[in-house]
């Protein structure tokens, strides 16, 4: 086996001899390919696929004009117009190379070469071509195989598995409980269950936060005509709206305690009586609920029933944060940036490097939703056709982040750290079952927490 680095290819196409020898051994970071003419330079490109170019204008027949260097310009960008071509501009030959630059070429750089500011360039456009290349790569991965559950959007094996089970307990009546952190996507998925139930009756949700306690009853049961003051008609509560549907519970954790017996009630016996009402009216309404709140801790500070929580949580799906789902941020930001530019009538279409490296880089916490919120307000606020980090409005930092997350070995330890911090969580603290559960042995589970600085 060999342990030789795969390095990116550069193509410089250059007449002078010289010249070429010294660049084919200036960079240590590529593989460097070089071309004398138009002809062996377009072998090489079909050949070698470099990403990025240099070209020298000057070249046989013609190595004192610019003639052959444009045609070849011309024709490395048909065979491969992804390419970043950096030409070079011979004294007192500014011109050319803007003119060079509206024919498509990235950028150039003055004769005679200093080889470290042209290693600066090339380097910058290995960089973005690995942006586009990662721009194109998102783009394209938003099809209908990134849809689950028909709105929902994710590539990542967690929020799959999620999708999946939600699928498989849509048919069966059970009641679902949905547990993810604010902006994880738990209507989306509450809709999901609904949609994939082929039940006909409508979804119909309710933020049981977002009502003041003493309206929820009616929200939820509806009362009769002269129920109260103010109960000029006889009105239908979301639980018989949602008849032959779905009723979505949001924050179920915050219904009082004297409601939960009447919830409770309806579960068991699944009917309903309304505010005033005296006869009892049959509903058939699937229920799936949701909360942020830790209902456990609720059920032993006697907050939430105990028995309300089992008929409530028949079926419990766990959302991961969006942090959790490695990829999902990049591929959401893509779609959000294709509605919202739609929606809006901008001319976006994609984002600068250092936008992506921020998107990489923060830990969203509100999740999808103020994933989305950025969105909307960077397309309001590009000035172009790219988003950038500030159009986001996330710390100018998070790019030395994202560069510091390419990194293999910091790679490797981040993912080494959450695998031992869930197996410590999972085993309890108890190492022994940790290591076991990670695969090696005690002693390197303790070299790791001390090599990691954690606490086991
Ligand atoms: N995977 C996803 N694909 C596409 N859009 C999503 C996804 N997840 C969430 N969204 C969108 O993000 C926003 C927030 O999602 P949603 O309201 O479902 O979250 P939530 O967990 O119910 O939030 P909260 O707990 O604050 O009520 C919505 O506009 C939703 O459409």
């Amino acid at each position: 086996m060999t342990d030789a680095k795969i390095l990116p290819k550069l193509l410089v196409v250059e007449d002078d001899p010289g010249l070429s020898k010294q660049l084919r051994w200036a960079y240590e970071d590529y593989e460097v390919v070089v071309a004398g003419d138009r002809a062996s330079a377009i072998d090489a490109l079909r050949f070698h696929e470099p990403k990025v170019v240099t070209l020298d204008l000057g070249l046989p027949p013609d190595p004192d004009g610019t003639t052959e260097g444009f045609a070849t310009l011309a024709e490395i960008l048909r065979l491969a117009p992804d390419t970043k071509v950096i030409v070079a501009s011979g004294h007192g030959a500014r011109e050319s190379a803007l003119g060079a630059i509206a024919g498509g070429a990235y950028d150039f750089y003055q004769k005679p070469v200093d080889i470290d500011e042209l290693g600066a360039i090339v380097k910058r456009a290995f960089h973005l071509s690995a942006i586009e290349a990662e721009n194109r790569r998102l783009q394209s991965a938003i099809g209908d195989e990134n849809r689950v559950l028909g709105g929902l959007i994710t590539a990542a094996p967690e929020m799959l598995k999620v999708s999946r089970t939600v699928e498989r307990v849509a048919s069966a009546n059970v009641s679902v409980m949905l547990l993810g952190a604010s902006g994880t996507g738990k209507e989306l998925l509450a809709r999901g269950v609904h949609d994939a139930s082929k039940r006909k009756g409508a979804f119909v949700a309710i933020n049981c936060a977002a009502i003041p306690e003493n309206l929820l009853e009616a929200e939820l049961f509806g009362f009769e005509k002269g129920a109260f003051t103010g109960a000029v008609k006889t009105t239908e509560g979301k639980i018989e709206l949602a008849e032959g549907g779905t009723l979505f519970l949001d924050e179920v954790g915050d219904i009082p305690l004297p409601l939960q017996v009447k919830l409770l009630r309806f579960l068991q016996e699944r009917v309903i009586e309304r505010i005033g009402g005296r006869k009892a009216i049959p509903v058939d309404t699937r229920i799936v609920c949701a909360t942020h709140q830790n209902l456990t801790r609720m059920i032993e500070a006697q907050q939430f029933r105990e028995d309300l929580y089992y008929r409530l949580a028949e079926i419990v799906v766990t959302i991961p944060t969006l942090a959790e789902r490695p990829g999902d941020a990049g591929l959401l930001a893509r779609h959000f940036l294709h509605r919202f530019a739609k929606d809006m009538n901008r001319p976006v279409r994609g984002f600068t490097p250092d936008a992506l490296a921020a998107i990489d880089a923060w830990g969203w916490p509100g999740n999808v939703r103020e994933l989305e919120n950025r969105m909307k307000r960077a397309v309001i606020m590009a000035d172009g056709k790219l988003i950038s980090a500030e159009d986001l409005d996330l710390r100018a930092d998070a790019e030395e982040d994202g560069a510091r997350r390419i990194n293999l070995r910091t790679v490797r330890e981040d993912a080494d750290r959450v695998a031992i911090r869930r197996a410590v969580a999972r085993t309890e603290g108890n190492l022994s079952g940790a290591a076991k559960l990670l695969g090696i042995s005690r002693p390197t589970l303790y070299d790791l927490l001390k090599q990691y600085e954690m606490q086991g």
